[in-house]
């Protein structure tokens, strides 16, 4: 198993509150792992520290063998999208995908078949920000894609999107998986957790690691708790 990520002992603290108290996690080559949690837990701030995008409090993290702190040498093979969003909004589709792929390296092979696997031919000369929720993503994640990166890191990728966003997202990850890639994403609905190998819920500042099936047990296990707290129905 080749570690792809590796974190030790991240302690994040925001605006004084302690959001992540000691993560460790190890992602291996070929792996899917998602960051579970509910609103506001920290998720968005994790998935930023093991990118590299932001500093933090203490503790380690590389990626492919670089520690983010001391080397950048790890960004030609990472794929960020990130819930804030970043794609030039009043540049149009094509404009997006060009100037990204320029930046990053991108070839017109690559960049041609994300187009059609992600359906966007018909958005090309459409600015970006007219795009809702789900063609949004869908370009997003071409962008990230662009550069043909080993590690993919994206937050929250088919939330409150339409089926058929959904659908497309899901075979171009799928596709990116089976040519060997490695996928860390941060999600809050429970029904994507079967796509992913296994899960990292973050609560109170750690994780606790489960697989998908493990997963919604313990979440059905504790609504059933705090039904029996409040006394409300669940069957
Ligand atoms: N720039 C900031 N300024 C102040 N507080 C912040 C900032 N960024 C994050 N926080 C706080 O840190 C905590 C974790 O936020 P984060 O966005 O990482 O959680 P999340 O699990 O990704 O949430 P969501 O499900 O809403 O995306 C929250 O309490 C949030 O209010």
């Amino acid at each position: 198993m080749q570690p792809v990520i590796v974190a030790n002992d991240v302690v994040q603290v925001v605006t004084k509150k302690t959001v992540l108290n000691g993560i460790s996690l190890q992602v291996n080559r070929g792996e899917t792992l998602g960051i579970f949690g509910t609103k506001g837990t920290g998720k968005t701030t994790l998935l930023h520290i093991l990118a590299g995008l932001d500093r933090f409090k203490s503790g380690t993290v590389e990626i492919l063998g670089y520690d983010v702190r001391k080397s950048d040498k790890y960004k030609g093979q990472l794929g960020l999208v990130t819930q804030e969003k970043s794609l030039f909004q009043e540049l149009k589709v094509a404009e997006n995908l060009d100037f990204i792929a320029t930046l990053r390296g991108g070839n017109r092979t690559v960049l041609e078949r994300l187009v059609t696997q992600l359906k966007l031919q018909e958005l090309l000369a459409e600015p970006v920000s007219t795009l809702d929720n789900g063609l949004y993503q869908r370009v997003a994640l071409a962008c990230a894609l662009l550069h043909q990166p080993t590690v993919l890191i994206a937050d929250e990728l088919i939330k409150d999107i339409d089926l058929a966003s959904r659908h497309l997202i899901l075979l171009t990850i799928r596709q990116f998986l089976q040519e060997g890639g490695t996928l860390v994403c941060g999600f809050s609905n429970l029904d994507y957790a079967h796509q992913l190998n296994r899960v990292a819920w973050l609560a109170d500042g750690t994780l606790n690691f489960y697989s998908p099936a493990e997963l919604e047990a313990e979440w059905q296990r504790q609504i059933r708790e705090y039904a029996g707290l409040s006394g409300e129905r669940h069957d």
